[in-house]
């Protein structure tokens, strides 16, 4: 069983002039975590509801779990191996949890069911339409992994939840990975992709515009730097092609440096300099490259 969990080729989609999916292609490997990525508007809802089959393709397709996207009974057949977690929770407001989770557990099974609520522990007896958003995201979490998938597709997966409630999916997620499934996690939010995800894939405007490992990403885009100076800044002397993102405040510098390291260290000892740090740059440094407009060269 080597082919991957899921398998894009040149996956598009048009509603009338927008082209919110353009010739998307990628695939994932059972048992990483894959972040897609990208700003508001970029296409990842589209490309999740197409490989659910609630979208159909303009052209191209997409495998998931080896099943053709575009044949409905094959994708039938997937299903008990998939799970979904939503961004918008659309359940049946007047059921409770309990309800809830009877009926999804008819269709696909429970068996970790008990397990799940160990952890996520929404208010099962009450009414869905009481829920806060923290309890409908936990009765989310439950339902989409409750049947033991191999493969789940998470969108926006701890937004609602508390710094402890995030924190116990984010090591739920890395356990389940050890466990060899496949998560598909679209996410805005950098720290939990930096922290759980193996590989990004980032959608700008319809097209993928960057296929990588996260530690690649982070090796290949250069140190993040602060140095302060003794004396004011004498920024022309300083600042060198290696240098982007540069920003000057008082007697501090902050850039990130895309040349060798030992270059760097060489021209740091030209100044009187009282403090300086290197270290890898954050994921939201190198993406906002990514998610900029590059016409534009003072993005907002
Ligand atoms: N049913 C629709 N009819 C027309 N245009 C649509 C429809 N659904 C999405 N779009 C457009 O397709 C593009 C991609 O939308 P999509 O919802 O896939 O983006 P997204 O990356 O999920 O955004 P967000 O992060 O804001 O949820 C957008 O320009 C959106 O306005």
């Amino acid at each position: 069983m080597n082919q991957p969990a899921i398998n894009v080729l040149d996956l598009t989609k048009r509603y009338d002039d927008v082209l919110a999916n353009d010739g998307v292609s990628f695939e994932i490997e059972r048992g990483e975590i894959f972040g897609y990525l990208g700003p508001n508007g970029a296409g990842k809802t589209t490309t999740i509801r197409m490989l659910l089959g609630l979208l159909s393709p303009s052209s191209g397709t997409a495998e998931v779990l080896g099943a053709d996207i575009r044949n409905r009974k094959a994708l039938t057949d997937v299903k008990s191996d998939l799970g979904y977690l939503p961004d918008t929770l659309g359940f049946d407001e007047r059921l409770t949890g309990r309800q809830v989770l009877d009926y999804f557990a008819r269709m696909r099974g429970d068996e970790r069911r008990a397990e799940l609520l160990e952890l996520f522990h929404p208010p099962l007896d009450q009414a869905v339409e009481t829920y806060s958003a923290g309890n409908r995201r936990m009765l989310g979490i439950v339902q989409a992994f409750m049947h033991d998938p191999e493969l789940v597709i998470m969108d926006e997966p701890t937004s609602g939840l508390d710094p402890l409630k995030q924190d116990r999916l984010h090591h739920f997620m890395e356990q389940e990975r050890e466990a060899g499934k496949t998560l598909f996690v679209s996410s805005h939010i950098l720290s939990e992709v930096q922290r759980v995800c193996d590989r990004v894939g980032i959608i700008r405007d319809g097209e993928i515009v960057a296929l990588e490992d996260i530690d690649a990403l982070l090796k290949r885009s250069g140190k993040e730097v602060r140095v302060h100076f003794a004396d004011p800044v004498d920024e022309t002397a300083f600042v060198t092609d290696q240098m982007i993102d540069v920003d000057v405040v008082d007697r501090s510098v902050h850039f990130t440096y895309t040349g060798e390291t030992q270059a760097l260290l060489e021209h740091l000892v030209q100044f009187e300099i009282e403090d300086a740090n290197v270290g890898d740059p954050q994921l939201d440094t190198i993406f906002k490259h990514y998610y900029t407009d590059e016409s534009n060269p003072n993005p907002p």
